[in-house]
């Protein structure tokens, strides 16, 4: 919310009616890492839990080291944060925490990434990991009509032999996880760690059927947006915000209409924008790209989908229409069979009518 507050300080309000049209707007999220909703709360009472010592004497004071520079500065933290993550329950109550969360923001679908490899680095096995995940998924989706799915990324930090061991290790629970993975993505530090490392173990998740999605154009150049494309074969673009930079792949992007899943708050907190008022999406929506707004790591970025819509509205001074249009395009990027996306797609028809 921070972040939020300081980007609008300068900006008029929003009317009231616009807040609570885009608070009931339907909505998905596709671009979520479930370790980045660990809120500092959880987390301090997962360490004193599970006997974990933390540099912080208080949530507050945590909460006071959320100030980034840049994407390492944060992912140091969110490695460290994440240790706290000891058992299938606490992966389990860190999934439930963010679907109540958003539920409440009205998010009828959600593509949800896992980074295996942050916890089985730390000796956690990564059944504890997949099952607490899908455990708190399968109870929303029974309880509530909660509808959801789970992204397995690899940490590009790392090699691409440990991405391989990692996707060993992850098969043969692939069976018990049909309903929820279904796809394969590729996360952490951007820079110096380009797409064509990790082509051959894509190349594997093609051949077994996965989904493929890849963050590019966070921080790194236009460039690692194409080879996500075109080395990778990734079907939606993680960030591609600096696509921008590149006139030919801009007409690309949009006459394919491939998904870029955009983090406002996310892009701010660790400063690929300075002011939320110069930030690109409403541009790139305009030049016909098939963008989509998501809340990446919503416990360390100030705030989760309707705080990124809220903020995105009010600072590039979104209408009504361009908000849906993010609506419709999330629905449309989702990898929801094609009657799951018409029915919610049906549902936003009806919102729009309504409202
Ligand atoms: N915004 C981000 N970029 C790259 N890796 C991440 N892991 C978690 N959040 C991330
Ligand atoms: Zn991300």
């Amino acid at each position: 919310m921070e972040a939020y507050m300081n980007s609008i300080s300068t900006t008029p309000p929003l009317a009231a009616d616009l807040v609570s049209f885009i608070e009931g707007l339907p909505k998905a999220e596709l671009h979520l890492h479930i370790e980045g909703t660990l809120e500092p709360e959880l987390l301090f009472a997962l360490a004193q839990r599970n006997n974990v010592a933390l540099p912080y004497a208080s949530v507050e004071e945590l909460r006071a080291a959320y100030a980034f520079t840049d994407l390492q500065s944060f992912l140091d933290l969110y490695y460290a944060g994440a240790a706290v993550l000891q058992t299938e329950q606490d992966f389990y109550e860190m999934t439930m925490a963010y679907i109540v969360r958003s539920r409440a923001d009205n998010v009828r679908h959600a593509e949800i990434f896992f980074d295996p490899q942050t916890h089985t680095e730390r000796g956690i096995g990564i059944d504890v990991v997949f099952s607490g995940i899908a455990r708190a998924l399968r109870e929303a989706r029974d309880k509530h009509g909660f509808s959801s799915a789970m992204i397995m990324s690899f940490l590009r930090h790392m090699s691409e032999e440990e991405a391989f061991a990692t996707l060993e290790q992850a098969l043969p629970l692939r069976a018990e996880y049909r309903d929820l993975w279904i796809g394969i993505g590729l996360d952490s530090a951007e820079r110096g760690n380009p797409p064509e490392k990790f082509a051959r173990v894509f190349a594997r998740c093609r051949e077994l059927g996965f989904h493929l999605v890849a963050h590019a154009g966070e921080e790194g150049p236009p460039e690692y947006v194409r080879d996500a494309l075109d080395v990778l074969h990734v079907e939606r673009i993680d960030h591609g915000v600096r696509s921008e930079e590149d006139p030919v792949l801009m007409k690309r992007l949009a006459a394919e209409r491939i998904p870029l899943t955009v983090c406002p708050l996310s892009n701010l907190k660790l400063c690929v924008v300075d002011d939320m008022r110069k930030h690109n999406l409403a541009r790139l929506l305009h030049a016909g790209l098939a963008v989509t707004v998501n809340s990446d790591d919503p416990a360390y970025f100030g705030g989760y989908m309707n705080a990124n819509f809220l903020a995105v509205a009010a600072s590039l001074r979104l209408s009504r229409t361009e908000l849906v249009m993010l609506a419709r395009n999330s629905f449309e990027a989702t990898f929801l069979p094609a009657a799951a996306k018409q029915q919610l797609l049906l549902e936003l028809d009806g919102y729009c009518m309504a409202h």
